[in-house]
């Protein structure tokens, strides 16, 4: 078990504070010390890391899409059939039909209503909650990561996120899987194995996302955070033919600008000064494109099968836990990390504390993407970093400098004529049903 302790399987990234994960030992001098050679490896060994996830999730998804299509070929369904394994098989293939009102319940009934105070309760809520759940699972996280566990010489930390990341999954697995049992709301709308898109496109955007921070420069970083909203609105339109007004795009921009701005002037870049390299722009790139099929994917699901967000949280999950279990156990991560925890007590009570932010944080983004779609979500999402800095600038009255004061301006200025452009297409809408005649006319 020393052994083990001693010596990690894969070095990994430690987390910040605002959830950002960056380099571990030190990143920076690191990469301005090894030899060029030496670099040069450490940029193939993600793409070994790459390779060898791939090897791990197609032990799964080759026989998994061979029984699909062989039971789709056969008459498996027209046949019908009883038992237990053929409605876990039809439910998995075929899913039930959805119906037409879809399943109204939500995770908070207390938030209904479709009246502007109510939806701007409901966006208020989910701010607020992904806000707190994100802001205490960074700040946990980098604990973890960083905290040495063991006695003097003898201590060490724990080095691998992905367990982490693992954890956090069946964490919202269980606590799902509970509700949907106490509540008994379970709805198996539409093919399960459909919600294996959305699963298997979040871990790869979280790897990405942990290995691209060990090739981009910090700026790098921020940008390819920051415009997250764009590659969104791209992937709407191929993945659900969502088209968006054009003062969506300008606004989109606007807040990539103003984040951007605000971080880069804020943001310490003292854990990461590494240069960006070919390969950590391709891991950004990957990070963004599967970011923004994940929770385009999911929204997909939400509008063609009703289901209710706890239950998107379930499917999801389910196949989450799978997908990270399985490189674990090959890369040996899972008993390395089961032998930190049976040596060091803490680091287990540590670990569920993380995950049990993270279940909170999951119920939030399910919640959001069922309410507000995937846009909406993401601009939360962008603007949650800097609206904690931007807070705790406030409580211990450190004055912002002219860059970051100018993209927070840029921020609430594109917030504003977010909120102004929708009530605008609101106020026409309604003149339109009240005075057809004359808009009519005015046409
Ligand atoms: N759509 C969707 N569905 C499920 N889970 C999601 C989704 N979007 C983000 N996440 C998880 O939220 C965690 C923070 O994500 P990000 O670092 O990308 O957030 S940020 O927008 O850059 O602030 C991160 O958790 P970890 O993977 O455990 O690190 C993401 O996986």
């Amino acid at each position: 078990v020393d052994d083990v302790v001693a010596a990690a399987p894969s070095e990994k990234q430690k987390v910040t504070v605002s959830g950002d994960k960056h380099d571990g030992e030190g990143g920076h001098d690191h990469a301005h010390h090894i030899p060029h050679r030496v670099h040069n490896e450490e940029e193939e060994s993600w793409v070994q890391g790459f390779v060898w996830n791939m090897v791990g999730y197609l032990i799964i998804i080759i026989p998994a899409s061979f029984l699909i299509r062989m039971v789709k070929n056969s008459n498996f369904k027209e046949q019908g059939g009883q038992g237990k394994w053929y409605q876990l098989l039809t439910c998995c293939i075929f899913g039930n039909e959805a119906s037409p009102t879809g399943n109204k319940r939500s995770i908070f009934p207390c938030l209904s209503g479709d009246t502007t105070t109510a939806t701007a309760i409901k966006l208020a809520t989910c701010t607020i909650g992904l806000q707190v759940s994100y802001l205490t699972w960074g700040v946990l996280q980098e604990k973890v990561m960083t905290h040495k566990y063991g006695e003097g010489t003898q201590a060490v930390k724990f080095k691998n996120s992905e367990f982490l990341v693992f954890m956090n999954r069946i964490a919202a697995f269980i606590v799902a899987g509970l509700y949907i049992q106490i509540t008994r709301s379970g709805q198996w709308n539409g093919p399960f194995y459909r919600f294996s898109f959305a699963s298997l496109s979040n871990i790869c955007s979280s790897w990405c996302q942990y290995e691209a921070l060990r090739f981009v420069s910090f700026p790098t970083q921020v940008l390819g955070k920051a415009s997250k909203m764009i590659p969104v609105m791209i992937m709407g339109r191929v993945v659900s033919k969502k088209t968006y007004q054009y003062y969506e795009y300008v606004v989109a921009l606007m807040i990539s600008v103003g984040v951007s701005l605000f971080l880069t002037a804020t943001g310490s870049d003292k854990h990461n000064s590494t240069e960006t390299t070919v390969s950590g722009l391709i891991l950004m790139i990957g990070y963004m494109g599967f970011d923004s099929f994940t929770a385009n994917w999911q929204s997909h699901m939400f509008t063609e099968y009703k289901v209710p967000s706890m239950q998107m949280m379930f499917n999801v999950n389910c196949f989450s836990c799978l997908f990270t279990s399985v490189p674990l156990l090959i890369s040996g991560g899972m008993t390395y990390a089961l032998a930190f925890m049976m040596v060091h007590p803490s680091f287990a009570t540590h670990v569920g504390i993380i995950s049990l932010t993270s279940v909170t944080g999951q119920m939030f983004i399910f919640y959001t993407l069922a309410e507000f779609g995937p846009l909406v979500f993401t601009t939360i999402m962008v603007t949650r970093n800097m609206l904690s800095i931007l807070l705790s600038c406030i409580i211990y009255g450190h004055v912002l400098t002219s860059q970051a004061a100018l993209g927070v301006s840029v921020v609430f200025c594109a917030l504003f004529l977010q909120i102004y452009a929708k009530y605008r297409i609101k106020q026409k809408k309604s003149q339109q049903v009240t005075n057809p005649r004359e808009q009519s006319d005015m046409a």
